[in-house]
């Protein structure tokens, strides 16, 4: 959808869909100008005295920047990636064109270079990191400021590793993020966030809950919540999701449906059939790349019924059962975890 630009929205409008522009006013200790005046005729109106062309400026500079982080974004069409050399210094025969949609899984072993891997396409490799890998955003060359840009900023990455540092809550730091992308229906989404968080991790928690407290599982919920609903970039790079904790195949679903390339580093079959394809990592360069087949889709509901046997031991061992028994059937653990 087009956004209306900034400049010709009234101030009644700019409170509800762009209310950073007030800090702006408070921050400058100027008088908000009347509700229905438009922006563009509240500019027009400013005397051009010396002492007021700073001023004026830095407002249009402000709106800008505001209008750029809101408007009508860059769009990824696709995403290719040339092949460079593997740990022997062997060409890496690689040609791979991805489109938002996909899901791309990474396999291989232990420093076979799947990390490497997404770390070129977080840095937009121009044959410039120890792989040589190049790669191409629509069909070009990405300028190499993009990596430093806002209105670029293609690539979101949720690490296996969280931490929390801040003295926040939960709903006090999603509420930053989302008003730092400057997002019009901030409290919404904050509420959005912490219920797909909750849907995810296994243990609740709510907004009030220091950002602190959390668990391991819980914070990688919060961050995947965070990433599939505020993050605009349209490459999701995600590294190991399987011990998180938290309900992965809900959280790869949540992920891919805003229409983003989704490349994940996993071992576990369900998420590696999920995916369209596979690169199968070894010495450090792509060895081969594997279509997910029918007959290979056919088998997740097997595998899925495997995983849903193998989590209610899990919960059976969690809850301080015995497993002296195996027969899922019978078993008052299946439901309820
Ligand atoms: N093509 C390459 N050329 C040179 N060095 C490479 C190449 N690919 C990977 N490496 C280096 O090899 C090391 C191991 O790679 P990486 O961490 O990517 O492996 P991994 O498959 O992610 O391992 P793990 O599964 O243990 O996380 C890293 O130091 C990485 O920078």
């Amino acid at each position: 959808m087009k956004s209306v630009p900034l400049q010709q929205q009234t101030f009644s409008e700019l409170r509800q869909s762009c209310p950073a522009l007030f800090d702006f006013f408070a921050g400058q200790q100027l008088a908000v100008p009347a509700e229905e005046l438009r922006l563009e005729t509240y500019l027009a109106q400013l005397s051009t005295s010396p002492a007021q062309a700073a001023q004026i400026a830095a407002l249009n500079a402000y709106v800008a920047a505001l209008q750029s982080l809101q408007g009508d974004r860059f769009r990824l069409t696709a995403l290719h990636i040339s092949g460079g050399r593997d740990k022997n210094g062997q060409a890496e025969a690689l040609d791979l064109q991805l489109v938002p949609g996909e899901v791309i899984c990474l396999v291989g072993p232990t420093g076979s270079g799947k990390s490497r891997f997404l770390a070129d396409i977080e840095w937009m490799a121009q044959g410039d990191t120890p792989t040589g890998r190049r790669l191409l955003v629509n069909g070009q060359s990405p300028d190499p400021a993009w990596r430093f840009s806002p209105e670029h900023k293609l690539v979101a990455q949720l690490s296996q590793n969280m931490n929390f540092v801040m003295d926040l809550s939960v709903a006090e730091f999603v509420r930053l993020h989302a008003e730092s992308r400057l997002l019009p229906d901030a409290e919404q989404k904050v509420a959005q966030v912490i219920a797909q968080a909750n849907a995810l991790a296994g243990e609740g928690f709510s907004g009030e809950t220091a950002v602190t407290a959390l668990s391991g599982g819980q914070s990688r919920a919060l961050m995947v919540a965070d990433t599939a609903l505020l993050s605009q970039s349209p490459i999701v790079l995600i590294d190991e999701i399987e011990n998180a904790g938290i309900d992965r195949r809900r959280a790869l679903k949540l992920l891919v449906r805003e229409e983003k390339i989704v490349l994940m580093a996993t071992h576990d079959p369900i998420l590696a059939l999920m995916g369209s394809q596979r690169l199968v990592f070894r010495q450090g360069g792509v060895a081969q790349v594997l279509q997910t087949s029918r007959a290979e889709q056919e088998q997740l509901a097997a595998l899925e019924a495997y995983d849903q046997r193998w989590l209610n031991w899990r919960n059976r061992i969690r809850s301080g059962a015995r497993l002296e028994q195996l027969d899922s059937e019978t078993d008052p653990y299946l439901d309820g975890f």
